[in-house]
């Protein structure tokens, strides 16, 4: 079993709050928390944050993401542009949970303008409690790695599934 310690945690200016909320609730679980921001809630764009938050989960430099946006959709966007980054938005525990145990995500999205604070926190929870099994579902997260992969070798051509 892989321990996942660090979590990088990034938001846009919808729900400052909310991020910081997190950060507190996810550090007396006893997680390492990164919280790169931002700090105000001055308008910003939702692009940056993602991406910044998505390299440093990519890098290795932290085990897992947790980020925010109005609706946790345009964060998600940006930082599944990440390779190696497979990010989900949840609104429900059961997504958050399904999102690690089948699909391997790395990373949660969470719409603060969607998601009331007790909810938020539970699905962070199950998010992180949660395990990737394995089997079946890792022939299907490879496969969504070769999309990544044929991506990168600049249209190389049809992936054998389509055959
Ligand atoms: O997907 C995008 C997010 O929901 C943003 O948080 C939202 O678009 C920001 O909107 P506004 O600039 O009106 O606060």
């Amino acid at each position: 079993m892989t321990v996942a310690n660090r979590i990088v945690l990034s938001s846009d200016h919808a729900d400052i709050a909310m991020r910081q909320a997190i950060a507190e609730h996810i550090t007396a679980r006893g997680y390492q928390v990164v919280d790169i921001g931002p700090m105000t809630s001055e308008s910003t764009h939702y692009p940056k944050h993602g991406e910044e938050a998505a390299r440093m989960v990519a890098s290795g430099d932290c085990d897992l993401g947790v980020i925010l946006c109005g609706t946790g959709q345009g964060i998600m966007m940006a930082a599944n542009k990440v390779d190696g980054i497979r990010c989900g938005v949840c609104m429900d525990t059961f997504s958050a949970r399904m999102i690690r145990e089948h699909n391997n995500a790395n990373m949660l999205s969470l719409g603060a303008r969607v998601v009331g604070m007790g909810l938020a926190l539970e699905i962070v929870d199950a998010f992180l409690d949660a395990e990737f099994e394995g089997g079946r579902h890792a022939t299907r997260v490879d496969m969504i790695t070769e999309i990544e992969k044929s991506q990168a070798g600049a249209k190389s051509g049809i992936r054998g599934w389509f055959s």
